[in-house]
């Protein structure tokens, strides 16, 4: 099994407005542990670097563990609307100095480090010219729990400055590998009052 490594930054997005859920998920408590607190735990321990990407760092600055770095997320010139978790993205994604990058999304509750860490295996064996490696669903890619190449950047800045803000269409422009996972109960996303509850009943 492959450790925590060098080659890999993680990068947590916890900028969204919640609106299903009706309250800020990334502070929501699961067994007393807030959720992003939760994500970025095993994002520390699959990542040599992990970066928490926040229109709001003093909202989670007392919560995230002393290892995670937490950058400011600045509006787009002349926009004033929330920009959304491409955005928020390539801002984690410009001060990553390592090849691959694991973004995650903050309401992840089921995660877990021997499962992200044996994705990781993978990265060396993915070809070269692809951008991510992500899972796959019927409607399309997996963005916000999988790996992309830090060398997507510029082609992401690109996209965004041309007005592009869905991952779903900047990924199909771009040579992107399948991950092929066992079990997708780890893609399950906290969005609403009824998948918490949800939640509850699995544990
Ligand atoms: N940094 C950053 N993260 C974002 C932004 N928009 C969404 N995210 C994050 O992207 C992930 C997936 O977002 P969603 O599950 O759609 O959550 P959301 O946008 O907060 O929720 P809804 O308002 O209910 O759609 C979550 O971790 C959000 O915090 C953004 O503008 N900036
Ligand atoms: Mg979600």
């Amino acid at each position: 099994m492959m450790s925590k490594t060098e080659l890999l930054s993680a990068i947590i997005l916890a900028g969204g407005q919640s609106s299903r859920m009706g309250q800020d998920k990334a502070l929501i408590p699961l067994q007393g542990i807030p959720l992003l607190r939760r994500v970025s735990e095993v994002a520390l321990h699959c990542a040599s670097e992990v970066y928490v990407v926040t229109p709001w760092p003093e909202r989670y600055q007392n919560l995230l563990p002393n290892a995670c770095r937490l950058l400011q997320e600045v509006p787009l010139p002349g926009q004033t609307e929330p920009h959304g978790p491409l955005v928020g993205f390539a801002q984690g994604l410009a001060p990553v100095k390592t090849d691959w990058v694991l973004l995650l999304a903050c309401d992840l509750p089921q995660l877990q480090v021997n499962v992200l860490q044996n994705w990781a295996t993978q990265l060396e064996k993915t070809d070269k010219n692809v951008i991510a490696l992500l899972p796959r669903h019927a409607k399309g890619w997996e963005p916000l729990c999988g790996f992309y190449r830090r060398q997507c950047l510029p082609i992401l800045f690109d996209f965004i400055n041309e007005g592009g803000r869905s991952f779903q269409s900047w990924l199909a422009q771009h040579p992107v590998q399948e991950l092929m996972i066992q079990d997708t109960r780890i893609l399950f996303n906290c969005n609403t009052p009824a998948d918490l509850e949800r939640l509850a009943s699995y544990q």
